[in-house]
């Protein structure tokens, strides 16, 4: 198993995911011998995982079933232990495809967190390119270097325990593009510009309050950054529902000259009938939910040239 190349088997050592449903997963470290608690009762790693297809349905100790799948950067991020706010699958999309990141790009990040968004940009510049990711953290940027480990990740990145305001990213024009998520990102945007490619390129920052864009966009203008453009994405999700809907009284298509009057009198009752028995049809369609998720941050971008 390995976060940039999909393999059948489940093997000892790998992190796999258990899926009770699409609201409830969560990782697992497989490990000969180990054993996991679930709601449907246990599962014994050696018995019911090791040697199994990933993709696979398997029946816990009190009966019920789950599923097995590979792990994937969407999967993580869903399932990763917390040590910070993270980034979700919403925004990091746009981040990848706004910094215009594919495989070899090298790409600067600051703070590393809980490594949500290194775990998506890691897959989309594998097999050749290399993330250089700063946090101050001690704990953190540890703990990120030994997931990236586990993952079968760590030849595409760098970890480094620094202040990206202090000292910077620790490599100079080599980056394709610089993404940040620190809270006073505008002390780090000249490291960002220093960090990028002499030809130029691409950077990100992150932030959920108005004012510190304000600051950061001030900061991007005077290192001469261009094309300064910041998003809010917000995620309207659709649910498929049956839905009612009374039916139009289009009327009986008019009345004939020749009708008498007994004629109309049960045209009108047959109307009233069809109201109120065949009044309303029944479909499917895709409903917004009512309530959607909120607020996450702005997402500024802008652009290197060479100068
Ligand atoms: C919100 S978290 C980043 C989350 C990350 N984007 C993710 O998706 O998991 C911000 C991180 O930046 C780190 N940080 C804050 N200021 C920093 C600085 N000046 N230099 C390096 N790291 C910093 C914090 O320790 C924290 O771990």
């Amino acid at each position: 198993m390995s976060f940039v190349e999909y393999r059948d088997v489940i093997q000892n050592g790998d992190t796999a995911i258990v899926f009770l449903g699409h609201d409830s997963m969560f990782a697992i470290k497989v490990q000969q011998g180990g054993a996991t608690q679930t709601k449907y009762g246990a599962i014994k790693h050696s018995i019911d995982l090791i040697g199994k297809k990933y993709g696979s349905k398997v029946t816990c100790s009190k009966g019920g079933w789950v599923y097995i799948l590979h792990p994937t950067p969407e999967l993580w991020t869903v399932t990763l232990p917390h040590r910070t706010q993270i980034l979700y699958s919403t925004d990091i999309s746009m981040i990848i495809m706004m910094l215009e990141l594919k495989p070899g790009s090298i790409v600067c990040e600051s703070g590393t967190g809980s490594g949500s968004l290194s775990h998506a940009i890691i897959r989309t510049i594998a097999p050749t390119g290399q993330l250089y990711t700063v946090e101050f953290h001690k704990q953190r940027a540890e703990k990120a270097e030994e997931e990236f480990c586990d993952h079968k990740i760590d030849h595409l990145v760098t970890v480094k325990n620094q202040d990206v305001c202090k000292e910077g990213f620790g490599v100079v024009n080599v980056a394709d593009a610089v993404f940040l998520d620190i809270p006073s990102p505008w002390e780090a945007v000249k490291y960002s510009k220093s960090a990028l490619k002499m030809e130029g390129g691409r950077i990100c920052s992150f932030s959920p309050c108005i004012e510190q864009v304000q600051r950061t966009c001030l900061a991007m203008t005077e290192q001469d950054f261009m094309d300064i453009s910041t998003f809010e994405i917000l995620l309207r999700v659709y649910d498929v529902r049956t839905v009612s809907l009374q039916l139009p009284d289009l009327g009986t298509g008019g009345t004939n000259s020749q009708d008498t009057p007994a004629d109309l009198k049960n045209q009108s009752k047959e109307n009233s009938w069809s109201d109120s028995q065949q009044g309303t049809t029944q479909f499917k369609s895709g409903a917004p939910l009512r309530e959607m998720a909120g607020h996450t941050g702005y997402l500024t971008f802008a652009t290197k040239y060479l100068s």
